[in-house]
């Protein structure tokens, strides 16, 4: 495909409606008219979109953010209503002539080059390199990073989730709800999606970005049914003979049967519950997903109970008083509560049996039911009860698959939850994720900033107290080598007037600020992370769709050593500049750094 017919597939890639030139800070556009008055029309900059800190105490980061930095690069244009809307907002002297100018404003005179989207990516190593009009550079500047810094934070955030759940257990994401907003929800899904989840409950997510859509039912449709009366049609059609059966009365008759199985009394199911879980089978027979925690100890044995006895229960819950600070040192092993079960015994009675009888009943009319989720209680310790319990089943009414039931489990999980889990031994087939991955709980923002590197050909540092926020000065170009094992070794920034590093030749890569600290290596090989992306109004690299960024994120991942993958105290990655580009940064911090004067 050219780049012209790449470009204009872009144009027509649905684009974020929100994402556009006015979706800015001020200052962009009040510099912009002081940059236009002073004459500075005609000058070319270089700017370095770039972060300095791995989140979540790790030590590395997934770029994300790129494909829609394009789009947004192909689109701009102020529109006649923000033309308008600038006139009435800006100050009354602004000139006429510069809003003439923004009218025709494009980037077309502006080259991105970045790194490949769903690489790992580390501190100081710009991501984006913005070249052309400094006018227009700065104006894009806020765009661009309201599109790289969420987006790379949250597929950071889901490629730790998927780590530390491994390769075979799935993930949804079920954020929407409580996420920062609707927009904030929509990136989430899209990008947990590129991090490596499965899937998302978010509907306009997978119709937008292609994603799976999945889920499975709320406690309101449980307790929306509150006897066996309330269910509407008890009939159900053989999957494949289409003989009508009646699925209440099989359920109630399993019920009873594998009541003697599981060591459950059918006197402790809830009969409402019963009642949902037959309808939604009715609705769903081949994607029977259940809810099983509803009826559990505190919602409905202790919920009638006076507040007194209440506390009584929940004082004497080792798990329940415990588990909310995820300080699994604090998890005790389940205690027996005045009712003669274990608080967590009793959480999935009810709805554990339910559903085993209405799985079994499915069965009977040719169907085989998808599985449980919980979302209370100790998780560890329920699944491994649920899978005992489909285990005996299986083994009971020789229907081996029914150990193979899915169990999906949700409630405030985070990366510390399912390292707990993992340690603990559980039966979890999947994880359903809101809160803690969409909002980013554990830190919030990515911090990537966007700076000026080089003006007119001449190269600008930006100096600071802290030598962690001084810049890396001129036109760059940043390589990755790798070692003899294969794995990536460093990142080396250099000066684009250097020649490329080269597979088998010494190169000797330095920190940045300290001095001592320097490194050869002869690279096995070598890799330019840059690549132009956009060019003369172009397009230039053909957007990938979302399953590849999806599969390059991990095939990314791979080339890291364990140890700096790791949750604990991981190794840092060296980001190192040769020995030019030191020479250059040092020079120029001392002829910018002014001499002070004792007295
Ligand atoms: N085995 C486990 N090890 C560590 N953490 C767990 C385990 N099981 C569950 N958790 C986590 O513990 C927390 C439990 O929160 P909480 O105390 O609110 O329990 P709950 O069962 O949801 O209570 P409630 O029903 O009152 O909402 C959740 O964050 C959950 O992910
Ligand atoms: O806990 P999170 O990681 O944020 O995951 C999303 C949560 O959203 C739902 O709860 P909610 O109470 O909103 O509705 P429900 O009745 O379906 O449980 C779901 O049951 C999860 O608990
Ligand atoms: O489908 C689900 O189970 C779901 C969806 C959103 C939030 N919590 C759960
Ligand atoms: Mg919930």
């Amino acid at each position: 495909m050219s780049c012209e017919e790449l470009t204009s597939k872009m144009k027509m890639a649905r684009q974020n409606g929100i994402v556009q030139p006015l979706l800015t800070d001020l200052y962009q556009i009040t510099m912009a008219y002081a940059y236009w008055k002073s004459g500075k029309v005609n000058d070319v900059a270089v700017f370095d979109l770039f972060f300095r800190t791995n989140p979540f105490q790790g030590e590395f980061t997934i770029f994300a953010g790129l494909e829609e930095c394009l789009k947004f690069l192909v689109n701009f244009h102020y529109s006649d209503s923000d033309i308008e809307y600038l006139k009435q907002t800006l100050p009354d002297n602004i000139e006429p002539e510069f809003f003439a100018y923004l009218k025709d404003l494009t980037c077309k005179d502006i080259k991105l080059s970045a790194i490949e989207e769903g690489s790992v990516v580390f501190p100081r190593v710009p991501l984006l390199r913005v070249e052309g009009p400094l006018i227009i550079a700065q104006l894009i500047e806020t765009t661009l990073l309201t599109l790289v810094n969420f987006a790379s934070l949250m597929a950071t955030n889901a490629a730790r989730y998927r780590m530390v759940a491994g390769k075979n257990v799935s993930l949804l994401e079920f954020g929407l709800r409580r996420a920062q907003g609707p927009d904030g929800g929509l990136s989430a899904s899209k990008y947990a999606y590129i991090g490596g989840f499965d899937g998302t409950s978010n509907v306009l997510a997978g119709k937008f970005f292609d994603i799976p859509v999945k889920g499975t039912h709320a406690h309101s449709f449980v307790t929306s049914f509150s006897s066996l009366d309330d269910i509407h049609s008890v009939t159900l059609r053989h999957a494949e003979t289409e003989v009508p059966y009646n699925l209440l009365e099989l359920s109630t008759e399993w019920r009873k049967r594998v009541s003697a199985i599981v060591d459950i009394s059918p006197e402790e199911a809830s009969d409402g519950e019963l009642a949902a879980l037959i309808s939604y089978a009715i609705a769903f027979p081949t994607g029977f997903l259940a809810l099983v925690d509803t009826y559990d100890v505190k919602r409905y044995n202790i919920q009638g109970l006076p507040s007194r006895h209440r506390q009584h229960m929940n004082g004497h819950s080792g798990y329940n008083s415990n588990c909310g600070s995820n300080d699994t040192r604090l998890l005790k092993s389940p205690i027996h509560s005045t009712y003669g079960y274990s608080t967590v015994e009793r959480t999935l009675r009810s709805g554990l049996l339910n559903f085993c009888a209405v799985a079994l009943a499915l069965n009977d009319c040719g169907y085989r039911a998808v599985g449980i989720r919980i979302d209370s209680g100790d998780l560890a310790y329920l699944s491994v009860l649920a899978r005992e319990s489909f285990d005996q089943i299986a083994e009971a009414f020789k229907l081996p698959w029914f150990s193979k039931l899915t169990i999906v489990a949700s409630n405030d999980i985070n990366e510390e939850t399912i390292l707990s889990l993992n340690e603990q031994g559980h039966k979890i087939d999947c994880f359903g994720i809101g809160t803690h991955l969409v909002t980013c709980q554990r830190q919030p923002a990515l911090g990537c900033v966007y700076k000026l590197v080089e003006i007119n050909g001449q190269p600008r540092i930006k100096l600071s107290q802290d030598v962690g926020k001084v810049t890396i000065p001129g036109h760059k170009e940043a390589y990755r080598l790798f070692g003899a094992d294969g794995h990536a070794l460093i990142d080396l920034l250099q000066r684009s007037s250097e020649p490329a590093p080269e597979v088998g030749q010494k190169v000797l890569c330095r920190h940045p600020f300290q001095e001592s600290k320097r490194a050869y290596v002869i690279p096995s090989k070598v890799e330019h992370l840059y690549k132009e992306c956009w060019k003369d109004g172009n397009v230039c690299i053909k957007p990938k769709p979302l399953l590849e960024v999806r599969a390059r994120v991990q095939s990314s991942l791979r080339t890291l050593r364990q140890d700096i993958k790791r949750n604990l105290n991981p190794t840092p990655y060296k980001v190192a500049v040769s020995d030019d580009l030191y020479c250059f940064i040092h020079d120029l911090w001392l002829q910018n750094a002014p001499i002070g004067e004792l007295s």
